[in-house]
C-alpha cells in the first residue's frame, strides 16, 4: 500500500530539533501471518501506528483527546493573559491579518473551529461592523434629501449592523467557550454570533453550509488532522475559503536558535508564574516542533480536497496562514 502523501512527506522539510523530533507516521499494515517475525514486526508497526503524540510524548489516539482537554481546561482561565505575555502581544497582529487575509464581506457566514475565547470571532465581528457602518455612511452621503429619523433609525438598526453576518464558534472544550461566552456578554457583543460544543474531527454541522472556515492555533491540537480537515472542506459551501493559523517553521537559523531558547527556556515559567501549570506550556512548545512545516502542511489541505492553496508566513514563519478553497 503507498502512503498518502501527507504520511510520505511528514518529517521532510524539518531543520535541527524540529527535523529531528518530527517522526514518520506509519500507514496501517495487516498480515495474514501474526505468528512468525514477520508477522510480529508489521503487528507491532500497526500499533504504533493507532499511536500519535502529545507533545514528545508518544501516546494511543484514545489517550489524546483526553490529555488535550486537560490541557485546555486547566489554562482557559489565564488563556488569554498567557498569549499577551508569551507573544508581547504579537498574537493580536498576527490574529488581525487572518481578519485582513478574508476580507470578509456583508452577510459572510463564518465557522470559527477552535474558537476558544473568541479572539477571531470578536475581530470579525468588528470587521463587518465597520465595512457595514462605512458602506452605510456612504450610502446615506449619497441620499440627499433624510429627514434626521430617517438618518438616526439607520445608525440604531443593531440587527443590521452586521448586514447579516454571522460567527459560529465550535470548541470542544466547554471551560474556554465559557470564557468566550463571559468576554463577549462583557465586552458588548450581543448578535451576529453563537457558541457550539463540537470536536473539529466531527462537525456538528451540515454540508455546505459556511462561506468561510477559520481555525486559530488550533488543527495542532487535534488528534486526526486529515479527518479535521476533510470535516472543514465539507462543511464549506462550493466557493468556500478554508484559512488556518498556526505555528509553522522558523526559516531564520539565527532565529530558529533564539526562538527554540525562548521556547523551552521561557515558556513553561511563564506558564508556571502566571497560570500555575509547567506542563501545559511544555505541552504547547512541544506540539509547535512537531507540527508539520509549511509545504508538508500546503500537502495536507490539498489532500483534503481544497484547490488553490497558499500560504504566508508570518514573523519569520514562528506563524503561517493557510488558505485554500473548496472549488
Ligand atoms: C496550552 O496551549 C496553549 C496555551 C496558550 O495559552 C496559548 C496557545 C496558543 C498560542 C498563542 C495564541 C500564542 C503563543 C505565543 C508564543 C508561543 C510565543 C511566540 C513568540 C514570539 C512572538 C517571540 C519570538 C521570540 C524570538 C524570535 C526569540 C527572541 C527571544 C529572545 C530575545 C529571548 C531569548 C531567550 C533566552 C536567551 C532565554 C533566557 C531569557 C530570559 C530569562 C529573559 C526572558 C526574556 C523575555 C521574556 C523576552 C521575550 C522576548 C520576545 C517575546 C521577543 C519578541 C521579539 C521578536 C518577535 C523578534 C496554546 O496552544
Ligand atoms: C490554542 S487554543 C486557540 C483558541 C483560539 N482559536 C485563539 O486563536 O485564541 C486551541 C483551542 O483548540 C481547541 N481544540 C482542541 N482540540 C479540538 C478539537 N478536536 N475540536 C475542536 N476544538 C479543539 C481547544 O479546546 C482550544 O480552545
Amino acid at each position: 500500500m503507498a502512503a498518502p502523501r501527507s504520511w510520505a512527506l511528514w518529517g521532510n522539510c524539518g531543520r535541527g530539533w524540529s527535523r529531528l523530533i518530527r517522526g514518520c507516521r506509519l500507514p496501517g499494515l495487516r498480515s495474514s501471518w501474526p505468528g512468525s517475525p514477520l508477522g510480529a514486526r508489521l503487528l507491532s508497526q500497526e500499533k504504533r501506528a493507532s499511536e500519535t503524540h502529545f507533545g514528545f510524548e508518544t501516546v494511543s489516539e484514545e489517550e489524546k483527546g483526553g490529555k488535550v482537554y486537560q490541557v485546555f481546561e486547566n489554562v482557559a482561565k489565564k488563556y488569554d493573559v498567557m498569549n499577551d505575555m508569551m507573544s508581547l502581544g504579537i498574537h493580536r497582529i498576527w490574529k488581525d491579518l487572518l481578519l485582513w487575509k478574508m476580507h470578509p464581506f456583508p452577510g459572510t457566514q463564518l465557522l470559527d473551529v477552535a474558537g476558544g475565547t473568541g479572539d477571531i470571532a470578536f475581530r470579525f465581528l468588528n470587521y463587518v461592523q465597520a465595512q457595514h457602518r462605512g458602506k452605510q455612511k456612504r450610502q446615506l452621503r449619497a441620499q440627499q434629501n433624510l429627514s434626521w429619523e430617517e438618518i438616526a433609525q439607520q445608525y440604531q438598526n443593531e440587527e443590521d449592523s452586521l448586514g447579516g453576518s454571522h460567527v459560529m464558534v465550535c470548541d470542544i472544550n466547554k471551560e474556554m467557550l465559557k470564557v468566550g461566552k463571559q468576554k463577549a456578554h462583557a465586552q458588548g457583543y450581543k448578535t451576529g454570533l453563537a457558541w457550539v460544543l463540537g470536536d473539529a474531527e466531527e462537525l456538528p454541522f451540515d454540508d455546505d453550509k459556511f462561506d468561510v472556515y477559520t481555525i486559530a492555533f488550533g488543527i495542532r491540537n487535534v488528534t486526526h488532522v486529515d479527518r479535521a480537515l476533510q470535516e472543514a472542506h465539507r462543511v464549506l459551501k462550493p466557493g468556500g475559503r478554508f484559512l488556518c493559523l498556526e505555528f509553522s517553521q522558523v526559516n531564520n537559523p539565527l532565529v530558529s536558535r533564539l526562538y527554540d531558547l525562548y521556547s523551552f527556556q521561557v515558556i513553561p515559567v511563564l506558564g508556571e508564574v502566571i497560570a500555575g501549570d509547567w506542563k501545559s506550556y511544555q505541552y504547547l512548545v512541544e506540539s509547535i516542533r512537531r507540527f508539520p512545516c509549511q509545504e508538508e502542511f500546503k500537502e495536507m489541505i490539498e489532500d483534503a480536497g481544497f484547490q488553490k492553496v497558499t500560504y504566508e508566513s508570518l514573523t519569520s514563519g514562528i506563524v503561517a496562514i493557510h488558505s485554500g478553497f473548496k472549488l
